[in-house]
């Protein structure tokens, strides 16, 4: 890879929620880029998110965006299941991605991204799990690698969103919400996820009818620790997300959200967000600049696509004990040696 002194040209692929703020953020708020092309199979929409940038190209398939000339670079922020045919696109012009989280649905898909990014020869994909890039996760991270606490025991995590989308099911708690746990497990204690147990109280009569909501989520990982997650997606008050590491020698949390505490009338409180936008503008906005810096240097940093594979087999597991109940292991091929095999 070279190093381009000019503005990265980036392709967005997928102009939906995603898609459609990352254009924004690119435009308003990163530096060293600019959007050249959008892509979306629904034309209108495609149309109406180019018209808001100077020289951006609308298209419906992303291979003719990855073809033009002024694209240096791909954020893919369409549906996961059509994240692999973007990424192998993608391999095929050589071009760095940033794929939003999930790397792809499955994986046996997954893989086949490895597999195909290992023959390239070098990494061209960081995953969009971005609470690697929020403050108070790298906080933890930090205090962490110190070693004062001790070595990490347990995770206690909370993910609440205000209300399902239309259209959710069951499985996408695991599949769309606990993956962040997935890689914030993997990531902050440096272990693999060795099994998965779903255990689900009676639906909250909040719930959309046949989704179970809330679950209870639980993970072994290799270096012995054990961390729940408790997934909630019709809490009705907010966004919410708080983890806390219990270590041998203390504890250290996140995700209280006191930004300001107001006092008055005889109460005190504060606000709650209320979606991802909101809570992790901040972490989207280094995630985004992080990837635009490391490009321009030639360089890949980041969740990996091993990283998006190893989330993706945990989510089988864990999907697999919804539905059938108890204990799933998981089962991963052995790490290569791109990946720091
Ligand atoms: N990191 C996060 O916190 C986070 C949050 C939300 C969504 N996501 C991920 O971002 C991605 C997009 O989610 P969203 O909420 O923006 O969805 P969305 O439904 O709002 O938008 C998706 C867009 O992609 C378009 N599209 C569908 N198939 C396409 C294809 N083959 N090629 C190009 N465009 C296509 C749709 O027409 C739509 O405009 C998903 O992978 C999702 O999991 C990540
Ligand atoms: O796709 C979204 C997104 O990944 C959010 O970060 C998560 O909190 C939601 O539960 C999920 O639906």
């Amino acid at each position: 890879m070279t190093q381009r002194p000019e503005a990265l040209g980036v392709a967005v692929i997928g102009t939906g929620k995603m898609g459609a703020d990352h254009v924004r953020r690119i435009q308003e708020v990163t530096s060293g880029a600019r959007v050249t092309a959008v892509v979306d199979v629904d034309a209108e929409r495609a149309k109406s998110v180019a018209a808001r940038v100077d020289g951006c190209t609308a298209h419906t398939d992303p291979a003719s965006a990855m073809a033009a000339a002024d694209v240096d670079a791909v954020i893919i922020a369409s549906p996961g299941p059509a994240h692999e045919a973007a990424l192998l696109t993608a391999f095929e012009h050589d071009l760095p991605v940033l794929c939003e989280k999930p790397l792809t649905p499955e994986s046996a898909s997954a893989l086949r991204v490895v597999e195909a990014e290992r023959k390239l020869g070098h990494r061209r994909v960081q995953v969009g799990f971005m609470r690697r890039y929020d403050a108070e996760y790298m906080k933890l991270k930090a205090v962490l690698e110190t070693g004062q606490l001790g070595r990490p025991l347990m995770v206690h995590n909370r993910h609440r969103n205000a209300a399902s989308p239309p259209g959710w099911t069951s499985e996408m708690l695991i599949n769309d919400s606990v993956t962040h746990e997935m890689d914030v497990t993997r990531w902050l204690l440096g272990h693999e996820i060795t099994a998965v147990t779903v255990l689900a109280p009676t639906p909250s009569g909040n719930a959309p009818d046949g989704i179970q909501d809330p679950q209870f989520v639980l993970f072994e990982t290799d270096g012995g620790a054990i961390v729940d997650v408790e997934i909630f997606v019709n809490c009705g008050f907010g966004y919410q997300v708080q983890a806390e590491v219990v270590c041998e020698r203390g504890t250290a949390r996140v995700g209280d959200g006191h930004a300001m505490v107001t006092n008055a009338a005889g109460r005190w409180g504060g606000t709650i967000a209320q979606d991802f936008v909101e809570r992790f503008v901040d972490a989207y906005d280094r995630e985004v600049q992080a990837w635009v810096d490391a490009t321009r240097r030639g360089e890949v940093v980041g969740p990996s696509a091993w990283d998006g594979y190893a989330v993706a087999a945990v989510c089988e597991a864990g999907v697999r004990s919804l539905r059938d109940g108890g204990r799933v292991a998981v089962e991963l091929v052995d790490r290569p040696a791109l990946y720091g095999g």
